[in-house]
């Protein structure tokens, strides 16, 4: 069936459309991503990612739980529930953040100082809080198609497993586990997202909304990492943020 103008895109390539998203912004084409996973980051540098993409990942559930207040669909929240289970985990065994935290401890962080959220940068802040009220506020279906940047982040922590594990003396099976157990989650959330996104953007103008909440997201994250590079690569460290030094174990 050929696009028109006004006509929604097939399902083909309205998915073709949104990889292509991904195949040009997404943050595995970021600077310091070839940085960090070539060997190339100093230990205070791996630290200050740890702790800024500590935002990240504490305001990743806080997102969900905000998506899923609105969702009166509960086929549709009993789907997504899964995501916060995967972050925060059982009281005894814990998710993905406890995971994040076991980096920072091997990176040399003391993981309270990392929980606490101080010294993250402002910028990470706003790019974070932005992504948090976008899911918020938003169409429900512009805040599931925002979280389909996952549908490229196996590939990008394939390429961190292997080379964090090659490069840098922290890097092991246990300081590692966060990225290791993503490879299996993500896909499962993606593969639903996805299809959600495709099924239900039935229009151009639904179809146009979920391609700008994916670039939208994909700016959520180079902000973060142009931000890192800034402070911690160029020595522009901001006001308030973390100073080599802090908050080690
Ligand atoms: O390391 C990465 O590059 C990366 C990227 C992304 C992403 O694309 O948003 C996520 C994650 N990791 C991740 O670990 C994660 O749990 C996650 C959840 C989400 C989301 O938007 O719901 N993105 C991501």
């Amino acid at each position: 069936m050929k696009d028109t103008d006004h006509g929604p895109q097939s399902r083909d390539a309205f998915e073709a459309r949104l990889r292509a998203i991904g195949a040009e912004r997404y943050h595995d084409r970021h600077p310091f991503h070839a940085r960090l996973h070539g060997g190339h980051c100093t230990p205070d540098e791996v630290r200050a990612w740890v702790i800024n993409r500590w935002m990240y990942q504490s305001r990743i559930p806080m997102k969900d739980a905000a998506f899923m207040s609105r969702v009166e669909d509960p086929d549709l929240r009993r789907a997504w529930r899964k995501r916060i289970e995967d972050h925060d985990g059982g009281a005894t065994e814990g998710g993905g953040l406890r995971r994040w935290l076991a980096l920072a401890r091997a990176v040399g962080l003391d993981p309270d100082y990392v929980a606490s959220g101080a010294g993250i940068m402002p910028a990470t802040r706003f790019a974070v809080d932005a992504y948090v009220r976008f899911v918020r506020d938003m169409p429900l279906l512009d805040a599931v198609a925002a979280s389909l940047t996952e549908l490229f982040a196996p590939k990008i922590h394939a390429e961190r497993i292997e080379g964090l594990l090659a490069h840098y003396d922290f890097a092991d099976e246990t300081s590692l586990a966060y990225f290791r157990k993503r490879l299996t989650e993500a896909p499962e959330d993606v593969a639903f997202g996805l299809n959600h996104v495709l099924t239900h953007a039935d229009t151009r103008e639904k179809q146009d909304a979920a391609a700008a909440a994916l670039i939208f997201k994909t700016d959520v994250l180079w902000a973060q990492l142009d931000a890192l590079w800034h402070g911690y690569v160029e020595g522009n460290i901001p006001p308030g943020a973390w100073q080599p030094g802090q908050g080690m174990a």
